[in-house]
């Protein structure tokens, strides 16, 4: 014989309920099958719900009790939809109706009452709930009837005897084995339905079993009759490795044993009510957990032995709502005794401890309590240590709540070394501050205690980090979305399937944003549609895009600044200090105020998280990496000599007796090879702040206004209210540039704008470039850098390539992205 229980979602509407009916008409082909069900989904919340708010006076339990009908009365009008041309259908659905509608004019009654008497004790509890488990299994045998499915009804009332304590009343099992073996043995029909969570106490009262029951009332049958197998139906294919409803990658595990299954049920994973494995663990009865919307999927089989190869870690699991309470003083060293009180305390007063730490030096007791014990436990505990706390040898308790529990469970993780290591590195790594740990003395469990609010994130990092080690996620964050932020959407887009199948790094753009408007989505953003979607997004603000990200608190997560504004420069500290990695092509940062540029540097080591700037010199040329990589193995750097002018470049190199400067300025303008105002490009600035940074990267604490700059523009040129006015200027000077052409060509020169970093010092400026000097022969828009240095003193190294252009920019932002995800 088999004991299928299904779920509040299994019968939560007529269309599972169907399913139900098929898998019941499939099973008991072979076997005689009880079966248990719990309330429609959500019922027994609401029944609570008219419940207190009949206790409370609010006579909005009208409206509640109403939602409940309409939600019985619509699955019964589902499963009898076809009732009009079928004369016996007929009948069944009116008698099924008058049924019902009995039942519920009694809830009403019991409801009403407890509004007039404004009270609502557990004993009164329990009758109420009781009656979600009577509708839904009235409704399902009365529809397997309609249907000639051969089944009998079992109040399990009758049958599961408890003790008087309501709510979460304890088995008696001698009487209640004996029962229920009387009946099956008795009993022929194919199919025994019964409703969950519901029982009776000695005295006949009503009492249930504790929220999500029926996996018990399932289990205590499997057990009394030697079942063959106990099938949990639900709504997800199994347990899971992790709560599917936080971590997508969740996976169904195939195999626990039971000890694993109880360890992962108690901290938190829902599926399996935590009391149920007992029975059938005595009686070496199989549990399969099973998907009703998914009959064919393999789900969860529990058993004693698992497979002896099977992983270490088998599933991480999540308790909500935790308050830590600690008990701390000097008066508690060495002094036996405080331990018994306060658990003596707390047992009295049935506050269940969900976790226990004490630090060896004995100062203090930390323990983990639901928040809705916290405040109670406290006036309990002060009170019993108040002569202690007078006398100043103990502290008030102190109580911290909105905090959740994570444990990593699995039976063979005794014998692997560096797990808690792996967890707690991971916790980390992603910034999730540890309140408090606790590991059995088993090492089936090791459990933490974080802020409700990181509950996802480290979820997510520790599923990846234990089920998923070879990919890992980046959750990007990117405002300024021009030219070159469209080319680093399109690579990622292009590039994502490859990064995730050579590399497995899974790339994730979740957050856009532009001047105007700004889009996050936790589920990454279609990149298909990005635009679309920015455009629907929003209003833009720095800050409000900072709370997004700071709110979604996803694991790996960097912020991507492809703007040239100060303002969003300026929030990189605060992205830092939340340990989102920061991306830069903006040069502002690192090439502003030193002071903010090092703090950039801390917060980074701080917290953990990159701060990374590479295409601020020659765009997707590797010019900082190499340098780091030439500074953090010992190498000095002596020199640095470089073009870094995209710009400048193409306008010296189409500059010659035959042009005007006037025309070539004009045609690097109208190119988009230099900014709307071209002196911004021709001052030199933009090259200055190039080699400050390689100047700072080499280790020197130089601002902007120590570098030399020889600017070879007029003075009314630099001076000309308008670009308009300035493009006068070139015409009015063009002998002047003229003569600059003029004096290199004597020397068979090439003009470059040259940078220049030499011993601590940086300048900028024109010169003329001689033939069979690297400089020499750049073309287009290249732009070339020489470091000289301790490792190569005399033959430089010398990195060239294009050094502007969306698309290498693009794939220099992409670099650092990689460059984190490999980190
Ligand atoms: N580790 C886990 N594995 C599977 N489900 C989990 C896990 N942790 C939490 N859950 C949640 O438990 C739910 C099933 O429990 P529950 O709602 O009580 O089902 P039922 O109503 O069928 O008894 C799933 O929908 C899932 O969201
Ligand atoms: N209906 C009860 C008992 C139960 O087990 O429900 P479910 O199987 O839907 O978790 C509850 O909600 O607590």
């Amino acid at each position: 014989m088999k004991i299928l229980k299904f779920g509040g979602t299994s019968v939560g509407s007529a269309e599972n309920i169907n399913k139900v009916i098929s898998i019941l008409e499939q099973q008991s082909k072979d076997t005689n099958i009880a079966v248990v069900v719990s309330a429609v989904g959500g019922i027994t919340d609401k029944l609570l719900e008219a419940a207190n708010l009949a206790c409370n006076k609010d006579l909005e339990y009208k409206q509640t009790y109403n939602a409940i009908w309409s939600q019985h009365s619509k699955v019964i009008e589902g499963l009898f939809e076809n009732s009009d041309h079928d004369k016996n259908l007929k009948k069944s659905h009116e008698a099924l109706y008058d049924l019902i509608s009995e039942k519920l004019n009694e809830l009403k009654s019991l409801l009403d009452g407890i509004y007039l008497i404004n009270e609502l004790s557990p004993k009164t509890k329990d009758k109420l709930l009781s009656f979600g488990e009577a509708l839904s299994s009235t409704i399902i045998y009365h529809t397997l009837k309609s249907r000639q499915v051969d089944v009998a009804y079992k109040n399990a009332q009758e049958l599961i005897v408890t003790d008087s304590n309501f709510n979460n009343a304890i088995v008696n099992f001698e009487i209640t084995n004996i029962n229920i073996q009387l009946y099956f043995n008795s009993n022929s029909n194919a199919i025994v339905l019964l409703p969950g969570f519901v029982s009776k106490s000695v005295h006949g009262e009503i009492t249930t079993l504790g929220r999500g029951g029926s996996d018990y009332t399932a289990a205590i049958i499997a057990a009394a009759i030697d079942a063959d197998e106990l099938q949990i139906w639900t709504d997800v294919s199994g347990m899971y490795t992790t709560n599917p409803k936080l971590v997508k990658q969740a996976a169904p595990i195939v195999e626990l044993s039971y000890q694993e299954a109880v360890e992962l049920s108690h901290f938190g994973a829902k599926v399996l009510y935590p009391p149920t494995v007992m029975p059938v663990l005595k009686k070496k009865i199989p549990i399969v957990i099973k998907n009703t919307l998914d009959p064919e999927a393999l789900g969860t089989t529990i058993t004693e032995n698992t497979q002896p190869n099977g992983s270490p870690v088998k599933g991480i699991s999540n308790i909500e709502n935790i308050a830590l309470l600690t008990l701390q003083g000097n008066g508690m060293v060495g002094v036996p005794g405080f331990g018994k009180r306060l658990f003596e305390t707390l047992a009295q007063e049935k506050i269940n401890i969900v976790l226990i730490t004490q630090s060896s030096s004995e100062h203090s007791i930390c323990f983990g309590i639901s928040d809705n014990d916290a405040k109670r436990a406290k006036e309990v505990i002060d009170t019993v240590f108040e002569y202690e706390i007078q006398l100043l040898k103990i502290d008030p308790i102190i109580v911290e709540t909105d905090l959740s529990i994570i444990a990593v469970i699995g039976d063979k993780m005794k014998n692997h070394q560096g797990i808690s290591g792996k967890m707690f590195s991971t916790l980390g790594k992603n910034n999730v501050n540890i309140r408090a740990i606790a590991q059995g003395a088993s090492e089936r469990n090791i459990s933490a205690i974080i802020h409700k609010n990181d509950v996802k994130k480290a979820l997510n990092s520790l599923h990846e980090q234990f089920f998923e080690i070879k990919t890992k996620q980046i959750n990007l964050f990117i405002t300024g979305v021009g030219n070159v932020g469209e080319r680093l959407i399109e690579q990622i887009h292009q590039q994502k399937s490859y990064l995730k199948e050579n590399f497995k790094i899974s790339l994730k753009i979740a957050g856009l944003s532009n001047s105007r408007t700004m889009v996050v989505n936790d589920d990454g953003i279609n990149l298909k549609h990005w635009k679309q979607q920015l455009e629907n997004g929003e209003k833009a603000s720095l800050k409000g895009f900072l709370n997004h990200v700071k709110k979604l608190n996803l694991r790996n997560s960097v912020f991507v600044d492809i703007t040239a504004n100060d303002a969003v420069a300026n929030i990189y500290g605060d992205y830092l200090k939340h340990s989102i990695s920061v991306v830069a092509c903006n040069k502002i940062a690192c090439s502003g105020n030193i002071e903010y540029y090092n703090e950039l540097k801390i917060l980074s080591r701080q917290y953990n998280a990159a701060f990374l700037f590479e295409t601020n010199v020659g765009a997707g040329l590797p010019v900082i990496d190499t340098l780091n990589h030439l500074v953090t193995s010992g190498d000095k750097i002596n020199t640095i000599q470089a073009v870094l002018s995209g710009s400048l470049n193409f306008i010296f190199n189409n500059f010659n007796a035959e042009t005007t400067f006037y025309d070539v300025v004009k045609q690097a303008q109208e190119e988009g090879y230099t900014e709307p105002d071209p002196r911004i490009d021709l001052s030199g600035i933009d090259v200055a702040r190039k080699v400050l940074i390689l100047a700072r990267e080499s280790g020197h604490a130089l601002e902007l206004s120590d570098l030399e700059s020889d600017n070879f523009l007029t003075n009314d040129a630099m001076e000309a209210a308008s670009v308009e006015d300035f493009f006068k200027t070139l015409i009015k000077d063009e002998t002047y540039y003229q003569s600059l052409f003029k004096s290199a060509e004597d020397k068979n020169c090439q003009l470059k704008f040259v940078a220049e970093f030499n011993n601590g010092k940086a300048k900028v400026g024109l010169q003329e470039i001689p033939e069979g000097h690297p400089f020499y022969n750049l073309k287009g828009k290249d732009n070339i850098v020489m470091f000289y240095t301790q490792r190569y003193p005399e033959q430089p190294m010398i990195i060239k390539g294009a050094g502007a252009g969306a698309d290498v920019t693009a794939s220099g932002l992409f670099a650092d992205i990689i460059r984190i995800a490999n980190n």
